[in-house]
């Protein structure tokens, strides 16, 4: 469960370039739920997950996830929480090592334990079973070096080690803007499996409304810094892409308006 209450931040405040970033912004996410953000640029999604995160702190309002309030919580203790995956595939892993050391390098910083544990046949087998979850045949790629896989096949990596500690939210941040389109499909596919697999709670920032519309059970809308739509259930369902648009068209004929 994610709760977002009056979430408000104002850079340079009292200045003359102040930008609100967050204006009052509410939103819950139930156990389970995968919601997918969207919203022109400038609306405040970034704002919104770093603020979860803890990258960014608050001027006012509240963050909690699940039981706990987390809104004065460092970053490095939100961390065992939450998993975020960001936007560029080179980020998540390190290339020069391969598959499973990448995947241990991630189980040990989640489980706080020591390197020299290493690759032991138990893990081997574990990360086996959790490269399976995505479905692009990984399981059998465990000693490749990772820079010798797809940007495809390593953002998806980047996920399931992000997934690894079973985070109780997971961010994903653009997490296929900078692949092609052939690729994002892909990565988007796998992050279902991965989702579905592990019961995640998710919640999604995306620019490609095709995406919003197949994945997930809820879009959330952000505008000037609060959310402006939610569409869940049957409605999402029967939500098309030019509905999506549709709303960003009026939001622009607003803005032209009132200049
Ligand atoms: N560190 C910062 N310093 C100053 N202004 C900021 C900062 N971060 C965000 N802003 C401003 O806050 C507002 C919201 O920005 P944010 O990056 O959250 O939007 P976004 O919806 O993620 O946009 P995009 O789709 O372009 O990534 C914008 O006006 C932006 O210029």
């Amino acid at each position: 469960m994610l709760e977002i209450k009056s979430a408000r931040k104002v850079f340079f405040k009292g200045q003359a370039d102040e930008k609100i970033a967050l204006n009052g912004l509410n939103l819950s996410l139930k156990t389970g739920d995968f919601g997918v953000v969207i919203g022109s640029n400038g609306a405040g999604k970034s704002s919104m997950l770093n603020a979860i995160s803890g990258a960014l702190i608050l001027d006012t309002g509240k963050v909690q996830i699940n039981e706990t309030d987390v809104t004065g919580m460092p970053v490095y203790k939100r961390a065992a929480k939450l998993a975020r995956v960001f936007q560029d595939p080179m980020k998540g892993t390190a290339a020069s090592m391969t598959v499973a050391e990448n995947m241990l390098l991630a189980d040990l910083r989640s489980q706080k334990r020591r390197l020299r544990q290493g690759l032991n046949a138990t893990r081997l087998a574990a990360y086996k079973e959790r490269l399976a979850l995505l479905g692009l045949g990984l399981e059998n790629r465990l000693d490749t070096r990772v820079e010798l896989l797809s940007g495809g096949q390593r953002q998806s990596l980047s996920l399931i080690m992000a997934v690894g500690g079973e985070p109780e939210l997971l961010l994903l941040d653009e997490h296929t803007a900078a692949l092609d389109p052939r690729t994002a499909d892909i990565v988007m596919k796998a992050t279902v499996k991965a989702v579905e697999a592990l019961k995640l709670t998710t919640l999604m920032v995306t620019h490609n409304m095709q995406h919003a519309v197949d994945y997930g059970n809820r879009i959330i809308m952000l505008d000037a810094g609060k959310v402006r739509l939610e569409i869940g259930g049957e409605e999402k369902k029967q939500t098309t892409v030019a509905d999506l648009i549709g709303h960003f068209a009026v939001k622009s004929d607003r803005m032209l308006l009132a200049s």
